[in-house]
């Protein structure tokens, strides 16, 4: 058994193995330890290795899902090893002795899981592969649980961006990658092949050409080959279910890189949690079809405004009309989580109630489109989706009549086709009924006939049918006339056989067995047509997703007060009271209003310098502007009054210190890092919020580096912005900078107290009430008393010499400056545009540097 183990063993490789014995999976050695304490299970031993005691730890059969829940979640995968063959036919093979043959036949990993209690219902569970074809990297991504698959070719800069998007499960890449995806699985490079890769998905499509799809990259169609070898890997040949792949391109979206969507807490807070994040805060969906979408619409809001717009009609049709909207939502409420089922069903895992499911589900979308077609003045988003919902009738029809109410999960029992769809099964299962009737009445009789009130019929696994009498009474029945054939003597009882028994236990069984495989026959053929029509089931569902987040959008918009955000072109953010929701939501548990805030961002006002003193409500500020351009061009109402913008290519956010210790990084180069993607990045379109940039260092070098960047965003990036500083001394470059101007959040010293009136007014701050929030805080009074007289000295110096900025306005402009350092790297840049790479061998690669490197030097 050990050597069988071994084997299995290698082959699973880094995946913990689970060995089938009888009703448990066993694990042997090191995976034993590992398990056992993620697990907490006993740790036991079995045999002996080499003279050593054999670890191992085992979970029963029946349970197993929820151990693989917990190892999944902890970051295992595992590799399941069944018996291939019965004990029987072990025993037919190689005699009494011979060892059950078993094989792996899945592998269980973060990405690759189908069943409902492996998954969170309400959010993707993506598996994304990774590939590179000459300098380009192709991503391929998929839910294998709903077949969402979606291919899409990016610059390496973008990656780490479209994974944050993505937030994959798991990550597979080939080897030239894995040095640079840490959290990758490498997987061999035959399988990232594009030319097999195309054969495999035409095949997998049915189709001559990919063209219908999209125009794909060899990086795209690479990474699409890993990804379903590697599904395929973990089914152990099943083939994957994915549905026709969508390609993305990056233009179409609004970029949000990692640190961004991070800092700005849109699906998850800086902990971790859904609780607390945008998506937390929107999400009314009904269904988890619509909280799935939901999550992917806020993690790449659009950018077409036309997209945009067929959205927002609809969350404005659904606002302008609350009883449809509540009969919508009730209907949806019913309705099962169909692309899931069908991803199981697909996965050759599909159980009875996965398909009634479908059958309540597809019902359901037909009565909703009857139920909606009865409006005439449905918006353009509705008409696109409701034909959607039908064309499903003679399938739910068939279910309708094929299955029982509510089937049951587990098949062995049978008992989940209805009465009436098959003439010959019911007959059987009558015969079963009839024949479980008549060893009723035969125990009343043979009870009359022996005198032995006490004698039963009874029945177990291994006997079957038995006659049963308390041991004193057993002699009666052994005599060689009685009819009874004695089987079993127990402590306290005797078991019997009889013909006529027999007969009609063999009448129950057999009846019973092939009432179970007739029943399995008919589910077989009902998931065969289920899967033939499983584009338009997918569609089906995805329609209905659609309709529940808009539905889910508006109900939001209704309960918020939100408003329809209208698009403008050039480059505006005219926000008029805006909210950030989900500082409102904190604020009112605690009984607190939320001070709506103004936001004019133009052409000609592009920069706003804003300060004013801590807690003054500048972050929050900062950031309901970034959420309330994520919302809109999403197709989501807006919390305010009125919103009018123009499409924002790239967002990005620069808030809050956050050290990221983990990458060996502190929070000033974090911090650094991150301003300088958003410098190098950010085009006239984008959307940028900066918050207290050059806090982390000292005060001379943060004061200089925040000027700068102030600057270089004003004159190169051009980009509408919202920058927060507590460095007063900024404020002097609104003479300078036209497209800048200066804002405060108010506050006031009332009897002595700081009163913050989280308010935004024009100007400048007038100071910095650091001081006043620190007693606010809870300072004691004597280090307060110091601070102030530190102040005061500081100040002083500050008058004398003019303090920190002192010397600063004859500075030259910006661009002024760039210029001349530009002018020095032209010869290097001529050089530059002049390689042909492609057609340098690797020599003459160096060499080119070699003389690049020269001219560098010559000019220095
Ligand atoms: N518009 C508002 N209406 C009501 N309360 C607000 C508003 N904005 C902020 N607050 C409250 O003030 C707190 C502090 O806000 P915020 O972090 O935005 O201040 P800040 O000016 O950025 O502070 P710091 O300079 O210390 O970073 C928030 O947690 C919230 O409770």
């Amino acid at each position: 058994m050990m050597e069988q183990y071994f084997a299995l063993k290698e082959k699973a490789q880094d995946c913990l193995l689970f060995y089938r014995m009888g009703d448990f999976f066993e694990l042997f050695f090191e995976d034993a330890k590992l398990a056992s304490a993620a697990l907490d299970i006993a740790l036991t031993s079995r045999g002996k290795n080499a003279g050593e005691q054999i670890p191992m730890c085992g979970v029963p059969v029946h349970a197993a899902e929820s151990y693989l829940a917990k190892l999944i979640r902890a970051g295992f995968k595992v590799a399941i090893a069944e018996q291939t063959e019965t004990p029987a036919e072990a025993k037919a093979r190689g005699g009494y002795k011979a060892l059950v043959a078993r094989d792996i036949i899945r592998y269980v990993t973060a990405g690759t899981l189908t069943e409902d209690t492996l998954l969170d219902a309400r959010s993707d569970n993506m598996l994304v592969a990774v590939s590179e074809v000459q300098g380009q990297i192709g991503i391929a991504a998929s839910d294998i649980s709903t077949g969402d698959f979606e291919l899409l070719q990016i610059s390496e800069d973008a990656l780490t961006a479209e994974l944050s998007r993505i937030a994959p499960s798991e990550i597979i890449c080939s080897p030239l990658l894995a040095a640079r995806l840490e959290a990758a699985t490498e997987w061999p490079k035959e399988d990232f092949d594009s030319q097999k890769a195309e054969r495999k998905l035409k095949g997998l499509f049915g189709v001559a050409t990919l063209d219908g799809f999209g125009d794909f990259s060899r990086g795209e169609l690479a990474a699409a080959g890993g990804l379903i070898a590697y599904i395929e890997h973990a089914a152990q040949g099943d083939t994957p279910f994915l549905k026709p792949p969508v390609q993305r391109h990056a233009g179409e979206y609004l970029l949000i890189d990692g640190a961004t969507r991070a800092s700005l807490e849109i699906e998850r807070t800086m902990a971790g949690e859904r609780k607390g994040s945008l998506l937390d805060n929107i999400d009314r969906t009904v269904t988890p079809g619509g909280a799935r979408l939901l999550g992917r619409d806020l993690a790449a809001p659009l950018f077409e405004e036309a997209k945009i717009n067929l959205r927002l009609g609809g969350v404005q049709w659904f606002h302008d009309a609350p009883a449809i909207r509540d009969a919508v939502r009730d209907a949806l409420k019913a309705m099962p989580d169909i692309s899931r089922a069908l991803g199981r069903i697909s996965a050759g895992r599909g159980s009875p109630r996965d398909v009634g499911q479908i059958r309540d589900g597809l019902s359901g979308a037909r009565l909703l489109r009857e139920q909606l077609a009865l409006d005439i003045a449905l918006p353009d988003l509705m008409n696109t989706l409701l034909p959607a919902l039908d064309g499903h009738a003679a399938m739910v029809d068939l279910l309708e009549r094929a299955l029982v109410e509510t089937p049951p999960t587990d098949m062995t029992n049978g008992g989940y086709i209805a009465a009436g769809y098959d003439p010959a099964l019911d007959e059987l299962r009558s015969a079963g009924s009839d024949g479980r009737k008549a060893i009723a009445t035969l125990e009343g009789r043979y009870r009359e006939a022996t005198g032995i009130n006490t004698l039963k019929i009874k029945h177990n696994a291994v006997l079957g049918y038995f006659v049963e009498v308390p041991a004193r009474h057993g002699d009666n029945l052994m005599a060689e006339d009685s009819g009874f054939t004695h089987r079993q003597t127990l402590a306290g009882v005797v078991r019997f056989n009889s013909t006529e028994l027999h007969e009609e236990a063999v009448r129950v069984t057999q009846a019973g067995a092939h009432a179970l495989a007739a029943e399995a026959a008919h589910f077989e053929e009902l998931v065969d047509k289920l899967l033939d029509r499983q584009d338009a089931i997918a569609i089906s569902a995805d329609a209905l997703a659609r309709i529940d987040v808009a539905s889910a959008l508006a109900e939001r918009a209704v309960e918020g007060q939100w408003c329809r955000p209208e698009f403008a072109g050039g480059n505006i953010l005219e926000i008029n009271a805006g909210r950030h929701p989900v500082v409102e939501a904190a604020l009112s548990a605690s009984g607190d209003p939320f001070v709506a805030n103004d936001c004019a961002l133009s052409d000609h006002e592009r920069l706003w310098l804003v300060s004013g003193p801590n807690m003054g409500g500048k972050s929050t500020f900062l950031r309901q502007n970034a959420l309330i351009v994520i919302l809109a061009q999403a197709g989501g109402f807006v919390p305010a009054a009125s919103a009018k913008l123009s499409l924002v290519d790239r967002l990005f956010s620069r808030v809050g210190a956050s050290d990221n210790l983990a990458q060996g990084r502190s929070t000033f180069m974090v911090e650094m890092v991150e301003t300088a993607t958003i410098l190098s990045q950010a085009t006239e379109k984008s959307f940028v919020i900066l918050d207290e940039v050059g806090r982390g260092t000292s005060t001379y070098d943060g004061l200089a580096l925040a000027w700068a960047v102030v600057e270089a965003v004003h004159e190169t990036n051009q980009c509408r912005c919202l920058f927060a500083t507590h460095y007063h001394e900024l404020t002097r470059l609104a003479d300078q900078l036209d497209a800048m101007s200066l804002h405060h959040v108010r506050a006031r010293e009332w009897k002595g107290d700081l009163v913050l009136l989280h308010e935004l007014a024009k100007g400048p701050a007038d100071r910095s009430y650091g001081l006043a929030v620190a007693k606010l805080a809870g300072i004691p009074k004597p280090v307060l008393k110091r601070a102030k007289s530190v102040l005061d000295k500081l100040e002083a110096g500050k008058a004398e010499t003019g303090g920190l900025a002192a010397g600063l306005g004859d500075l030259p402009l910006f661009a002024a400056s760039l210029a001349e350092e530009d002018e020095k790297t032209d010869m290097l840049r001529e050089a530059l545009r002049d390689l042909d790479i492609d057609a340098l061998s690797p020599r003459d690669a160096l060499d080119q540097l070699y003389a690049l490197k020269s001219v560098l030097e010559q000019e220095e």
